[in-house]
């Protein structure tokens, strides 16, 4: 029955799609919680029916989904990323696919299952996509202080023109309502532009404001912690040497702050780090995003490129700045980077 053979194709289709996105997060990104979840739903997947059935409708040399596909060159992939987005895309529409065709042989309660499978795998896209920071960024941090009689409102109005498409809400002279009522207008802000926002310390803030991301420093609130209340957010630690990167790695970080790079006036009582040298051995031995940070500017960043960097924290080079389009510019380009 055509039916089947429906099912039959995409049950290859979903294990196909997933088994891709496995051995990426195995072997590429080394996440072995997330591809054990991806093995998992594939081996559901091929063990929902019986053989028996599919394979009496099986017939995929006369398949002409198999002749177009053997001609098309429409599939070439070029990054992981991209390879990943298509594979999700293709696991998840056999699925509808087969939840679709289930309901028209009347087992609903298969269906059923199916749908929740489907509810998995986006789940899973959606923790993929949203614990990394891009490869490379300008990740902008506020400090009203520092902003020369602009608000942290305008700054970030500011940085999102710019093209700026981190920023973090960092601010140690207002209280908690303060703090709070800022953030969620920046929370709006960030949203409507497709900014990531990250709150600075205030767990409180960032849940209530819903905000991307936290980031806290080596005395805040474990990541562990963190992870079991907000298992979505993005959670960002500070280090400042090897011991304390390998530990926010194993105990889940999304990405860490490295630094003091250079010296630094803006955060009192700064931490001590080797710097450049630090940096370069994150870029060599941590597998996860980094962000380097402390007294960054345009004088000094392609220093901090050379020694590995890739996503660089500022708050004074930046909002010290009366002209914010013009000192990104001028960042994006000593980086050469084009398109952040
Ligand atoms: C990206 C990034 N890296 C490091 C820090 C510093 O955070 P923390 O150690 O919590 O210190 P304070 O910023 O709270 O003074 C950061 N904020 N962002
Ligand atoms: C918050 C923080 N953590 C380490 S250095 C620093 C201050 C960064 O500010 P600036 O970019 O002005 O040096
Ligand atoms: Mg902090």
């Amino acid at each position: 029955m055509e039916v089947y053979r429906i099912i039959d194709a995409n049950i290859n289709r979903v294990s196909e799609g997933i088994r891709v996105i496995e051995d990426i997060e195995r072997f590429v990104f080394e996440n072995r919680e997330i591809s054990k979840e991806l093995r998992d739903i594939r081996h559901l997947v091929r063990k929902s029916f019986k053989n028996s059935e599919l394979l009496r409708n099986r017939s995929s040399n006369t398949d002409i989904g198999f002749q177009i596909s053997q001609k098309s060159t429409l599939d070439e992939k070029n990054d992981i990323e991209t390879l990943l987005i298509s594979n999700f895309k293709r696991a998840e529409e056999g699925i509808r696919s087969i939840e679709e065709c289930l309901k028209i042989l009347g087992h609903y309660e298969e269906s059923k299952i199916y749908e929740q499978i489907r509810f998995r795998v986006y789940g899973l896209e959606k923790r993929i996509f949203s614990s990394t920071l891009p490869d490379t960024c300008i990740y902008g941090i506020t400090g009203e202080k520092f902003s020369k009689g602009r608000t942290n409102i305008e700054v970030v109005r500011e940085m999102i023109e710019s093209g700026i498409k981190i920023i973090q809400y960092r601010e140690k002279d207002k209280s908690k309502k303060e703090k709070y009522e800022e953030c969620k207008i920046i929370r709006e802000m960030t949203k409507k532009a497709n900014v990531t926002f990250v709150v600075n310390d205030d767990m409180d803030i960032a849940m209530l404001v819903q905000a991307d991301g936290i980031h806290v420093g080596q005395d805040d609130i474990p990541i562990e912690e963190i992870k079991k209340i907000a298992p979505n957010m993005i959670v960002g630690v500070s280090t400042h040497n090897k011991e304390q990167a390998i530990e926010a790695v194993e105990k889940g970080a999304d990405y860490i702050g490295v630094g003091p790079i250079f010296d630094t006036s803006t955060k009192e009582n700064v931490e001590k780090s080797e710097g450049l040298k630090y940096l370069k051995w994150v870029s060599e031995n941590i597998n996860i995003p980094y962000v380097a940070i402390g007294g960054i500017k345009k004088e000094n960043i392609l220093d901090a490129k050379i020694h590995g960097g890739k996503c660089f924290a500022m708050i004074s080079e930046l909002v010290g700045s009366l002209n914010m389009n013009e000192i990104v510019l001028s960042i994006k380009k000593i980086l050469n980077e084009g398109e952040f």
